[in-house]
């Protein structure tokens, strides 16, 4: 594999964008994976391709002003990263948080782009979202806000134009407060322009769970193949407590796994003798009914919350690493910890949570499973492309053919990415030539670069 200093083709990015690192990271990860194709035959077409998939096909930014609870108008960055329409219309979450600018939406969107590809659906990629804080806001408040800010992206959005869903910070409610909003504006219904609705107006059954519930799955067939064992008794570290860390805790107690860890940003719990269903329901209830901190349920829990800490800061022996929480969660330091730890796998719920050093930690480690998130998470939207087809049929599937499909599909996933490992590869590299392969071979087709 080259080193980042190899990559000189990408120089021009990194001089467009020294302020969007986040972005330049998941580019630089993702070129590191494919340095073998640069170096080969068609090595000058398939760089050309990946500078042309590294710069967004259209980027809509505007304000959403929104009123508060005083009565008074306050103001917010409100964007769409229309990446990549090569596979199919724009297609990815919608994220909510302070952090969140275009760099970190660029990041975002460029994952996607191959995740979705990986799915076998024909979805391009993208990424939306606002610097809105949700937290600390009432109810009225985030309402008044998914109408504001659909009301400015609505115009932009169609079934085979772009499909945004959720992302941290927007769930079933704001969803459903946005395509609300879609409706009135519009007087369009039953259309599929956003995923991840409610039951009761064109959601698919599986889709809260399928980002969890696929990364399980992952990690079930990984640890099957790679260490020919089971998940019964294997010490699971989850990060985060949010949609994708509680249905992968959900599904992890399902296969009679220890769910070790859930955390939130001010703190972790740990579950020294494995999560119950009873905590489950306590974390749950938490987050989605009360919307709040982990701390306030440390008397209700069997484990014990550590203020300040994370499952990757505490000296804990886990089996499996599955980081659900946010981006650059699990640095050199923490990697290195895990190892000498003894960890056997990190999979990732969340989208690129491990930083460059960290990564490379992994990799150096001896026959420690690592999947990039472009992988393990494309469960969810796997399961949003599969709501936009019942979306066009009108029709709503059984959750057991959702499942079913969710399954086929993260199966699928691995047996690509095992493809690579046995022509002497890594997991990580077959996800990331996959992926881009499929992109670069339809971008040639089409006529957009050659
Ligand atoms: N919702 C989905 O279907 C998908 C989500 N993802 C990724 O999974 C991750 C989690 O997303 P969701 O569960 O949907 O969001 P969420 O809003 O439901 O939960 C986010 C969780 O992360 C925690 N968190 C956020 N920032 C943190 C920080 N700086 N330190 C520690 N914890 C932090 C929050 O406390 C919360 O528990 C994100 O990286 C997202 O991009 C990836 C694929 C699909
Ligand atoms: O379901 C979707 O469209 C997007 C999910 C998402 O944002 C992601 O995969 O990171």
């Amino acid at each position: 594999m080259s080193t980042r200093g190899d990559l000189d083709f990408l120089d021009d990015l990194r001089r467009k964008y020294p302020h969007q690192p986040t972005f330049l990271q998941a580019v630089e990860e993702m070129a590191l994976a494919l340095s073998d194709l640069f170096d080969g035959p068609d090595g000058d077409f398939y760089q050309r391709a990946f500078l042309a998939m590294a710069e967004p096909e259209r980027i809509i930014a505007f304000r959403v002003s929104w009123m508060d609870d005083n009565g008074k108008i306050r103001f917010n960055r409100g964007w769409r990263v229309q990446f990549s329409s090569v596979l199919g219309p724009f297609k990815g979450g919608l994220r909510f948080h302070p952090t969140v600018d275009e760099g970190v939406l660029k990041f975002l969107g460029f994952e996607q782009i191959f995740k979705n590809a990986l799915t076998g659906l024909p979805l391009g990629g993208g990424k939306g979202g606002s610097d809105f804080d949700p937290k600390g806001k009432s109810d009225g408040e985030v309402r008044r806000f998914c109408e504001a800010f659909m009301s400015e992206l609505c115009r932009y959005l169609h079934p085979s134009t772009d499909v945004p869903a959720g992302d941290i910070g927007v769930g079933g409610r704001e969803i459903g407060y946005m395509y609300g909003q879609y409706k009135r504006i519009t007087n369009r219904h039953g259309v599929g322009v956003l995923t991840g609705k409610s039951m009761n107006f064109g959601g698919s059954e599986i889709r809260p769970e399928a980002t969890g519930y696929g990364l399980i799955y992952m990690t079930k067939i990984a640890v099957q193949r790679k260490l020919n064992r089971n998940l019964t008794d294997m010490r699971c570290a989850i990060s985060g407590s949010g949609n994708v860390a509680q249905f992968a805790a959900k599904k992890l107690l399902e296969f009679g796994a220890k769910v070790m860890t859930v955390s939130d940003s001010n703190g972790v719990i740990v579950f020294e003798s494995g999560m119950t269903a009873t905590d489950w329901d306590a974390v749950s209830d938490c987050k989605n009914k009360h919307r709040g901190r982990l701390s306030s349920i440390q008397d209700k829990v069997s484990g014990q919350y550590y203020d300040g800490e994370s499952p990757w800061s505490l000296d804990i022996k886990y089996d499996l690493a599955l980081p659900c929480a946010t981006q650059n969660e699990i640095d050199e330091k923490s990697a290195r910890q895990l190892v000498k730890n003894g960890v056997l796998g990190v999979l990732e719920g969340a989208n690129l949570p491990t930083d460059l050093e960290a990564q490379a930690v992994f990799r150096k480690a001896d026959g420690v499973i690592y999947v990039p998130g472009k992988a393990s998470n494309a469960g969810g939207v796997g399961v949003s492309g599969l709501e936009m087809s019942q979306n066009a049929q009108r029709l709503t599937w059984k959750s057991e053919k959702v499942d079913e499909k969710l399954h086929g599909m993260m199966d699928e996933i691995y047996s690509m990415m095992e493809e690579a490992e046995l022509s002497g590869g890594t997991l990580e590299q077959g996800a990331n030539r996959a992926g881009f392969l499929k992109v670069a071979t339809a971008m040639r087709e089409l006529g957009w670069v050659y």
